[in-house]
């Protein structure tokens, strides 16, 4: 039997354009273990959010199939939680009730409920701002609510799309951390979208390289190190010179002969 939990085959997916339909992906093929971190790294436009949103079940693609615990993905399900790049937060709902949301149909007491929203509030940061709305939040604490309420439903599989993109260096570190001892203790699966090499190779076991037209994998690497990651490593350096070589940014420096 197979361990994986997502399954991903043959997908291809298009939209109409102006003249004729758009091919956005073509041919996506792979497949992700249970607790696996895989990162989709790629420019503007190749896909990658397209991605995200056939594995959650948001899109039907036009051809290939996403399995999920062996069964096929056609909707979005209980136990998937996708984090998009908005945050989605109900502007007359406190930042508690925003979190409780996404546990409201649980069979949960009130005081438990407010629990565990107040818990994964708190590792956000945002416990002492519980009872504020969002619109007298800053954009990233807005953002913070928004992952603690992903968070707080405990998924299987955690979707991501960019979720760190608006936030100051040392909160993104901060909650990178954070998703890493939840991933590990929790052992949720996680398919994050980012723009962020470093992002990239500091939380993921494998990062699939994309390419547009039509958005494909060009590459997959495997992190081979261990977590937590030193990002001033020689093996992150490594990681992160192999991806920029893969998008043709690394240095054309010829490399530095040495003469004995
Ligand atoms: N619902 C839609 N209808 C029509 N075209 C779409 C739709 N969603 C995405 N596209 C097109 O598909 C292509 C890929 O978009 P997608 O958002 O997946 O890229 P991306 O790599 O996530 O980009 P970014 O990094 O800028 O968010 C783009 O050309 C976009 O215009």
């Amino acid at each position: 039997m197979s361990d994986s939990v997502i399954e991903i085959k043959e997908l291809s997916k298009s939209y109409p354009g102006s003249e004729k339909r758009e091919q956005v992906l073509e041919n996506i093929q792979f497949n992700i273990k249970k607790g696996e971190t895989i990162s989709i790294l790629g420019q503007s436009g190749c896909g990658k959010s397209t991605l995200l949103n056939l594995i959650g079940g948001f899109e039907t693609p036009d051809k290939g199939s996403v399995n999920f615990n062996g069964e096929p993905v056609t909707e979005p399900g209980r136990k998937s939680v996708m984090l998009f790049q908005h945050y989605g937060l109900l502007p007359w709902r406190s930042a508690l009730k925003n979190v409780e949301l996404g546990i409201e149909d649980l069979p949960l007491s009130t005081g438990d409920r407010k629990k565990r929203a107040l818990h994964y509030l708190d590792m956000v940061g945002l416990a002492d701002k519980a009872d504020r709305f969002p619109r007298h939040l800053s954009g990233g604490m807005q953002q913070r609510v928004a992952i603690a309420r992903a968070l707080a439903i405990e998924p299987e599989l955690l979707l991501m799309d960019e979720p760190f993109g608006a936030l100051d260096t040392f909160n993104r570190y901060y909650l990178q951390d954070e998703l890493l001892k939840i991933q590990k203790e929790a052992k949720t699966t996680v398919v994050l979208v980012t723009h962020d090499i470093d992002e990239a190779i500091y939380l993921s076991d494998r990062v699939m390289v994309m390419r547009s037209n039509p958005g494909h994998i060009q590459k997959e690497i495997k992190i081979d190190s261990y977590k937590p990651r030193d990002r001033s490593s020689d093996d992150f350096q490594y990681y992160r010179k192999m991806i920029l070589e893969e998008f043709q940014l690394a240095s054309s420096k010829p490399p530095i002969e040495y003469n004995i």
